[in-house]
């Protein structure tokens, strides 16, 4: 079986700072791959090479197929990748409707579009009760709902994920990982950048270690939990 997405040897640089030195991984459809590691890796910057926002000083992308490289954002979205960022950026102006309804600005299909906004409202109840105020006025684990709501409204094949769980109390961290879990089982396949390693390994198949700009560890994600080296570093084990 081709993977659904694979990244061979990538490199990204911010002018002379080279953030990502040649990493390679795969990630098949229907499963959750996450990036760990700390501060500067170069995880975020990986994320946004995919989705066509930053473009690779060298290396191979291609999705679904089709060489991703030199394609732009928006035609990337249209392919079937979608990004949650990190910092969640919805508008906090525009109601929690209105978000959802800017993740599917490719699509025409009206009757669709709505069923897609009732399936995020099902996915997430808060939503659909404050469906009409502007999201600004949600909490920050609510507003991680919505970038994850408005990211899956673009029907995509692969949902990027970077920081889910940033910032966010222990029970809303579960909500979100349990509502990323509930999107695996329906087929969803996840690209997970999470700093939490912990909660990140535990719904991975499998994970990467990334350390200034290289992945310095690979495996499925339960062995990754039980590494030693792992433990220590990411899982705050003496
Ligand atoms: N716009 C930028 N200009 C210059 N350097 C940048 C820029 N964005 C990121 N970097 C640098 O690239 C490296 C990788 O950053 P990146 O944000 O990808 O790491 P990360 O693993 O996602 O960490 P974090 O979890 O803190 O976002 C860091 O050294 C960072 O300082």
């Amino acid at each position: 079986m081709t993977a659904l997405l694979e990244v061979e040897d990538l490199k990204v640089a911010y002018g002379k700072i080279e953030a990502v030195k040649g990493i390679s991984f795969t990630v098949d459809a229907g499963e959750i791959v996450t990036l760990i590691g700390t501060n500067g890796a170069g995880k975020t910057t990986t994320l946004r090479t995919l989705s066509g926002l930053l473009k690779p000083a060298a290396g191979r992308i291609t999705f679904d197929g089709k060489p991703l490289g030199t394609v732009p954002a928006h035609k990337i979205v249209a392919l079937g990748l979608a990004h949650s960022p990190e910092g969640r950026h919805i508008f906090p102006r525009l109601t929690i409707t209105e978000n959802l309804q800017l993740g599917a600005f490719l699509r025409t299909d009206k009757a669709g579009i709505e069923k897609d906004i009732q399936r995020a409202y099902d996915l997430f109840p808060i939503l659909g009760e404050r469906q009409k105020q502007p999201a600004g006025t949600l909490s920050g684990g609510e507003q991680q709902m919505l970038a994850m709501g408005r990211a899956l409204m673009s029907q995509p094949k692969l949902l990027m994920l970077d920081e889910p769980s940033m910032g966010l109390s222990p029970i809303m961290m579960q909500k979100i990982m349990k509502t990323i879990a509930e999107l695996k089982s329906e087929g969803m396949t996840i690209l997970l950048v999470e700093q939490n390693a912990q909660a990140a390994l535990s719904l991975a198949d499998h994970g990467h270690v990334m350390e200034i700009g290289k992945i310095v560890l690979s495996g499925s994600g339960q062995d990754l939990l039980h590494d030693e080296s792992v433990r220590k570093a990411y899982l705050g084990e003496d």
